[in-house]
């Protein structure tokens, strides 16, 4: 018999963790981590139609409309219709929580509450490797060799949109959109 595929929707500022979160859940329980974020810098790299479209938005840190980032996720989460999953990033506004609301019954959100002040010194030692999108902290979970990732022995990189000018931005604009998803799913 078929068991039933977990729905689960982790929410949270920039820096309260979510893809830490994620990947740890993910890891532990074999679900699929599906990072709106992560799936959004690939296609960036890849110089995808998506990702020239994206591009500017993440530069400014400011979100990507909202049709073209739920026709994205819909397709992704197509392919994963038969999979467990947990989505980090993505619902981020209240369209986007509607437009999932359609096509599945979530069984799980869980909501990261950080201060302010966190999750700015957070940001500003964030270190990712940007092909596989794994995140390190140089004072939380630092790599084992400065600047290189533990796993391909590859360059790290500190995102763009970690600079204190964005990152202001984005979380001004993350209490906004945020606020009518909370409720929604409360
Ligand atoms: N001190 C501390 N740092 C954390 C914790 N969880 C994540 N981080 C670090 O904080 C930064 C933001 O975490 P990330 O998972 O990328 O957050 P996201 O933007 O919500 O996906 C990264 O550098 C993480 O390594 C935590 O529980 N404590
Ligand atoms: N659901 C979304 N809606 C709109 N824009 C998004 C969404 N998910 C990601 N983005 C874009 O990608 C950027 C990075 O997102 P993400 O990797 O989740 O980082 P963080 O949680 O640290 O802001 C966002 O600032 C935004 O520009």
């Amino acid at each position: 018999m078929a068991s039933k595929l977990l729905r689960a929707v982790v929410l949270g500022p920039p820096g309260s963790g979510k893809g830490t979160v994620c990947q740890r859940i993910a890891e532990s329980f074999g679900l699929q981590h599906l990072s709106s974020g992560h799936f959004l810098r690939e296609n960036i790299r890849a110089k995808s139609e998506v990702g020239v479209l994206a591009k500017q938005y993440l530069e400014q840190g400011l979100l990507v409309p909202d049709h073209v980032i739920t026709s994205v996720m819909m397709m992704e989460l197509e392919k994963k219709q038969s999979q467990h999953w947990l989505l980090d990033g993505f619902p981020r506004t209240l369209v986007q929580a509607e437009a999932l609301d359609r096509i599945c019954d979530l069984d799980l959100v869980i909501n990261l509450n950080i201060p302010f002040e966190t999750l700015k010194d957070r940001l500003s030692a964030r270190w990712i490797h940007p092909a596989s999108g794994r995140v390190y902290n140089m004072e939380f979970n630092p790599p084992d060799v400065h600047g290189i990732d533990d796993i391909t022995g590859e360059p790290l990189i500190q995102r763009e949109d970690d600079k204190p000018d964005a990152v202001a931005a984005r979380l001004r604009k993350y209490k906004e959109a945020a606020k009518p998803v909370i409720e929604l799913y409360k």
